[in-house]
């Protein structure tokens, strides 16, 4: 078991017992373990991968034959799993560098390492009461509630022997993510050449969702959450940025065309912008962490395509998570909570999903 210790008593909450110039925080954590999404890494796991995003949500099977090819064009390798260990070396190097004794491990919630092995793991290694960052930035079902159904499944899974799992809140609004997205607009806004910068539209997107006509807003799992938080981020990365006109609008969409989604999508969006006369976009894909799969294939390559038919001049802004702000925004929200320091967040809509083994995100509460 590891203690979770600060080198530096700088850091110390007030509650904090010092002792050999290293602070210890009672009935604190042993571990941070980081939860993603999962994705294949050969072109034999893009099936059984698709099978387990899809279990049970209804989703047409001409969908997965379609999502497969855009897996199987890049070797069957989603690129979201490299990445996030990309993060996590940063994120080693950030704990270290702040003298936090922390251990990380890795579960996904679709594909190895699994949840579930990796909770068991953790069990073995006797940590008994960890953190929990999960790779979204938002309130929703797919970013938040159902993190916190792999959470309790993991749990349940590995049974009496596993550790008490403490999620920390959602992040859409923290500064460190709204500025390493603002930092990467302005950059996508350089690679256009003098012209069109000027007259560029920036084009904000992130996941469709289905809309539940009968869902109470802002109930936990609730589009609403999701919704407004996307267009929070996007109006405080734009003045981030310094941009005054922007729009938001959504990628990606599945399930079949009988359910509503949110709308327009990224690619009907620029038949409407070219339509207004708009030379130029700059696209940032703030809904997403890194550039995985859906970044690449639907923004990069469909509606880059879509652009250059149109005539259009496309940029597209990089993702948060490549930015070494992210790994510092991750331990800033693992101090936030063990310090309980006032959340460091930009908009005035509330955070949620810090909740305890699994219970649902209750809105408003971190
Ligand atoms: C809101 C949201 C986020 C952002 C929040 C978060 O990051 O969690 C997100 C992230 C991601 N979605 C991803 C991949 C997929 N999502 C699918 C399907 C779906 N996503 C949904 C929503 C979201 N998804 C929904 C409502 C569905 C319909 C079925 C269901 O209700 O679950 C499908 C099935 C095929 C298809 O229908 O497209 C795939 C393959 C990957 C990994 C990509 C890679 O491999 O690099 C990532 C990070
Ligand atoms: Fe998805």
């Amino acid at each position: 078991m590891w203690p979770l210790t600060w080198a530096d008593p700088g850091w110390a909450a007030a509650s904090a017992q010092r002792h050999h110039g290293r602070v210890s925080y009672p009935g604190s954590y042993d571990a941070l373990l980081y939860l993603s999404f999962g994705g294949p890494e050969g072109p034999e796991e893009v099936r059984p991968f698709l099978e387990n995003v899809t279990r049970g949500r209804g989703v047409p099977p001409q969908r997965l034959d379609e999502v497969a090819e855009h897996y199987h064009h890049f070797g069957g390798v989603s690129p979201i799993t490299r990445l996030n260990r990309d993060i996590m070396a940063r994120l080693g190097t950030e704990l270290a560098d702040r003298g936090m004794d922390l251990p990380v491990y890795f579960g996904n919630r679709n594909w190895h390492p699994l949840v579930e092995d990796t909770v068991g793991r953790m069990a073995d290694d006797g940590v008994r009461r960890a953190l929990v960052f999960a790779t979204s930035a938002w309130g929703g079902y797919s970013g938040c509630k159902q993190y916190h159904e792999d959470i309790a499944r993991a749990r349940e899974a590995v049974g009496d022997r596993a550790p008490d799992l403490v999620k920390l809140r959602q992040f859409y609004d923290h500064p460190l993510f709204v500025h390493a997205n603002a930092d990467a607009v302005r950059r996508a806004y350089a690679e256009l050449d003098t012209s069109s910068r000027e007259q560029a539209r920036l084009v904000f997107t992130a996941h469709s969702v289905p809309l539940k006509a009968d869902e109470q807003p802002g109930a936990d799992g609730s589009p609403w959450w999701y919704f407004r938080q996307v267009h929070e981020t996007a109006r405080l990365v734009a003045e981030a940025a310094g941009v005054d006109g922007y729009d938001v609008v959504w990628q990606s969409r599945s399930g079949p065309p009988s359910v509503p989604w949110l709308e327009p999508d990224i690619v009907d969006h620029l038949d409407e912008l070219h339509a207004q006369g708009v030379g130029a976009v700059v696209t940032s894909p703030i809904g997403f962490v890194s550039d995985h799969l859906e970044v690449v294939w639907d923004l990069d390559n469909e509606a880059r395509q879509k652009a250059e038919e149109l005539g259009i001049g496309f940029a597209r802004a990089d993702t948060a998570g490549t930015d070494p702000r992210f790994a510092r925004m991750i331990v800033d929200l693992v101090t936030e909570h063990l310090d309980g320091q006032e959340p460091r967040k930009l908009s005035a809509l509330a955070s949620a999903g810090c909740t305890t083994n699994g219970e649902p995100c209750a809105p408003g509460s971190c």
